[in-house]
């Protein structure tokens, strides 16, 4: 058991840039409802991402292509209805915001407004650029994310590491430029990733990126192991939940199919 106390201010941007400064990491993790999100706030995360990643964990599906900004919309709702404290970031899904900085800014107010969330993040970088600086003259923080970009899946023919060295600086600059407030860094080079944080002044966010980022992001699924077999070589599981949730459901139909449940304890008296 953790004996950690989470500091009881809100977590803000300006708290969140302010970080990076200080030296002090930044500890991100995705939820995608109000139960999740509740015990990931009082554990004390800095900041909790509704990534389109609910698209593979939340709706089973291959990738994160099919996601809707509604879907984005209603699970932000239940996260915020959960959170106190950490900093709510919600991903613009695939073709919210690509078609134009208009789109993109639509969108990301829907997120914010409709959502209840305080940021929004999207992928790529100088061909993201205006549609950042269009959010961002809304006065909505936004999160860039380069590297491994899911939406990008078919270009790249799968989920691989992403090694352009000169792009991906490239990438961060124009990100910085058009007002980030931070970046994640998906399975790069720790090296890469390391050199690419030291080059810009906003705080770098990663995920299978390694050691020199200023924060780090994974899944809550995969965290909590709960994600079955999926074990890319970036995933840490703090904990097995897979197989506890597994026994406790197998307990509870031996239970009932033997007449066992409920007890004397569990039921009402006349
Ligand atoms: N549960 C979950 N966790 C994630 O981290 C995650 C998602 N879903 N969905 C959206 C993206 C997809 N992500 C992924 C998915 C697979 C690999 C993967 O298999 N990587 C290989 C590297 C392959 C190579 O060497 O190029 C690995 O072994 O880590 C990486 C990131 C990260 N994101
Ligand atoms: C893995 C993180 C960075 C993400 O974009 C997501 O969960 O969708
Ligand atoms: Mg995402």
């Amino acid at each position: 058991m953790s004996t950690h106390t989470p500091p009881a201010k809100p977590m803000t941007v300006p708290e969140f840039i302010a970080a990076k400064g200080r030296g002090q990491k930044l500890a991100v993790l995705t939820a995608y409802d109000f139960t999740s999100a509740r015990l990931l706030d009082q554990a004390g995360v800095d900041a909790i991402l509704i990534g389109d990643s609910l698209g593979m964990v939340v709706q089973g599906n291959p990738h994160c292509l099919t996601v809707t900004l509604d879907e984005m919309i209603y699970h932000t709702r239940c996260v915020a209805r959960g959170t106190q404290r950490a900093l709510l970031i919600t991903d613009l899904p695939f073709m919210t915001y690509q078609v134009s900085p208009e789109q993109a800014l639509i969108s990301a107010g829907r997120a914010i407004q409709e959502g209840g969330a305080h940021a929004v993040k999207l992928e790529g970088g100088e061909r993201s650029a205006d549609a950042i600086a269009k959010v961002v003259s809304a006065d909505i923080p936004v999160m860039g994310h380069l590297g491994l970009t899911p939406q990008s899946i078919h270009r790249m023919g799968g989920f691989k590491v992403q090694r352009a060295e000169e792009q991906l600086l490239r990438d961060a600059k124009a990100v910085e430029q058009a007002g980030a407030f931070s970046i994640v860094l998906e399975c790069i080079p720790a090296e890469l990733a390391k050199k690419i944080s030291d080059s810009i002044a906003i705080p770098t966010i990663g995920i299978g990126a390694g050691v020199g980022c200023d924060g780090q992001v994974l899944v809550y699924h995969d965290v909590l192991g709960l994600f079955g077999e999926f074990r890319p070589k970036f995933v840490k599981r703090y904990a097995e939940l897979g197989p506890i949730i597994h026994d406790a459901a197998a307990r509870y139909c031996e239970e009932v199919r033997q007449g066992r449940f409920p007890d004397a304890d569990h039921q009402f008296k006349s």
